[in-house]
């Protein structure tokens, strides 16, 4: 559906925005582009929307180079868009509808973006959920095969969250390509089919996030609070991260690790195992913390 080979973005007095990113993507497939404030992320969404021109590589869609045609098979949310004021959801929806030959019904973009009870809202009293539904429905007034969603629930409630969640799986059943940039591991792992984490303008690792997290731990990550004494220890068998609060190590053997903690005198108080996440990984690849 998409593919882009060696795209490059450099600002002028700037750094190298983005530094060689390949894609590949496949119809219907929802894909994450996740990492750290500046890494590229957006810059390389608005290339691959046609939006900002590449200093140098090329993008195709169903294999052409991408053209002004382009434009009329995707659909863009944007992070930050002024909404028409003095409109209500109804008035803005009709607005869009008109800028497009053939676009979808009222009732089509009202059901796919649950937006029935606001219809007659105006738009400067929307919640901030259903401002990001009422962007998503004007991303797909033109039925786009594509649709771009840059950080699409930052800011949002969890409860406002999940629906948009429910919503994106929606639109992903009726067969959309869906790209999204986010903040949010939790996101990218409920939603997306493949994730890319990029850093410094280039892609670190991308694959589904079960392979990524199967081929990056060896096992379960036990975490234990860092009172435990467990930092002081010389002789350890497995790496440790220590935090503030909380000392984490990986190990592919629960019960050993647990027997080698009680022959230490370690207490187990506050221990907690869990399977390593996307966050994990996040953290293990580019040392940073994510914002929230
Ligand atoms: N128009 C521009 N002119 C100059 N530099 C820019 C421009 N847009 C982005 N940059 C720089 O390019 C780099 C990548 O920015 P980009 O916005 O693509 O990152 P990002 O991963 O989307 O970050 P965030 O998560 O904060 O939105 C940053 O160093 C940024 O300052």
């Amino acid at each position: 559906m998409l593919r882009a080979d060696e795209l490059r973005k450099h600002y002028p007095k700037a750094v190298q925005a983005v530094d060689g990113v390949s894609l590949s993507l496949n119809e219907g497939v929802c894909f994450g582009l996740l990492g750290p404030n500046g890494a590229g992320k957006t810059t390389t969404l608005e290339m691959l929307e046609g939006i900002i021109k590449p200093s140098s590589g090329q993008i195709y869609h169903r294999g052409k180079p991408i053209n002004a045609e382009y434009r009329k098979h995707i659909g863009i949310q944007f992070q930050h868009t002024a909404l028409p004021e003095l409109l209500t959801v109804k008035e803005s929806l009709q607005l869009f509808q008109k800028l497009y030959p053939s676009p979808l019904s009222l009732d089509e973009l009202v059901e796919a973006c649950a937006l029935t009870e606001y219809l007659n809202r105006d738009n400067r009293k929307l919640s901030g959920g259903q401002r990001q539904r009422l962007l998503l429905a004007i991303a797909l007034i033109n039925n786009p095969d594509i649709v771009f969603l840059d950080e699409p629930t930052t800011g949002l409630d969890p409860q406002a969250r999940h629906n948009f969640w429910s919503l994106i799986r929606n639109i992903k059943a009726r067969g959309k390509t869906i790209i999204l940039t986010t903040h949010y591991m939790d996101e990218a792992e409920q939603l997306c089919d493949e994730i890319a984490i990029m850093d410094k303008g280039r892609i670190l690792v991308q694959d589904t996030p079960q392979n990524l997290l199967a081929n990056h731990f060896d096992g379960v990550l036990i975490k234990l609070p860092k009172s435990s004494g467990l930092a002081e220890l010389s002789e350890w068998s497995y790496p440790m991260a220590i935090g503030d609060d909380v000392i984490e190590f990986v190990t592919p053997d629960v019960e050993a690790a647990l027997r080698q903690l009680a022959q230490h005198h370690i207490s187990l108080d506050g221990l907690s195992i869990v399977a390593p996440n996307l966050e994990n990984l996040f953290l293990k690849l580019t040392g940073y913390s994510l914002r929230a």
